[in-house]
């Protein structure tokens, strides 16, 4: 995906999250040093890959310079995969409390949790997009209300908020994303 890139010396991370930040520091912990920026970037409606990568050029222009930008999506499979991008409008509309009311009509409470990463280089730079899914179940709030929808995502049993961190980021869909950014970064390392 993208054009090629050179390998980066450090990653500025571009994010106003800072469940976010944290997780990623972690699991980069020991991989290539971690900056972050605080950003204020507009995102706009289309699929997650289009958000993500507007995300990251406009991260690119307001910093002018190399950036990483992350976006997450809740998807329902009952709701053809909605809301996806637009999951923050719900979660600070109905809370961790409220949100598994969204299925209440429907009898199949799938859920995908996505990440998608874009790296950029600089302004007028193609970013590169690393991916991962987490299939699991929307269910009523269980665990600390800590970090966005973790209390209602359950994942074989156990909602992301009952699991300790370490254990949340072996299977995360941020996990399995920033799995593919790592092998990116050591295959630009080999070559
Ligand atoms: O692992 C997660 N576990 C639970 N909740 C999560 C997770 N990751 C993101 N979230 C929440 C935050 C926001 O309500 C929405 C994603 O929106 P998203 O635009 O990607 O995040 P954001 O605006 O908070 O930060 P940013 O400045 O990086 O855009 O899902
Ligand atoms: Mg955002």
């Amino acid at each position: 995906m993208g054009s090629p890139a050179a390998v980066p010396k450090h990653l500025n991370f571009i994010t106003g999250n800072k469940n976010k930040l944290a997780e990623v520091q972690a699991i980069l912990e020991g991989v290539i040093e971690l900056k972050n920026q605080n950003v204020d970037l507009v995102e706009i409606q289309g699929t997650v890959e289009e958000v993500t990568l507007d995300k990251a050029r406009r991260a690119a222009d307001a910093i002018n310079g190399p950036v990483l930008v992350e976006d997450t999506c809740l998807c329902f499979k009952a709701m053809n995969d909605l809301p996806g991008p637009y999951i923050k409008w719900f979660m600070l509309a109905l809370g961790p409390a409220k949100l598994h009311h969204m299925l209440d009509g429907f009898d199949d409470k799938s859920a995908q949790a996505v990440c998608t990463f874009a790296y950029c280089e600089g302004p007028g730079h193609e970013p590169v997009l690393f991916q991962g899914r987490t299939d699991g179940k929307l269910v009523a709030s269980r665990g600390p209300t800590v970090f966005g929808w973790d209390s209602c995502f359950e994942y074989e049993g156990t909602t992301y908020a009952e699991m300790d961190k370490n254990e949340k980021n072996k299977i995360s869909h941020r996990g399995k994303a920033l799995d593919k950014l790592k092998a990116w970064l050591a295959s630009k390392v080999d070559a």
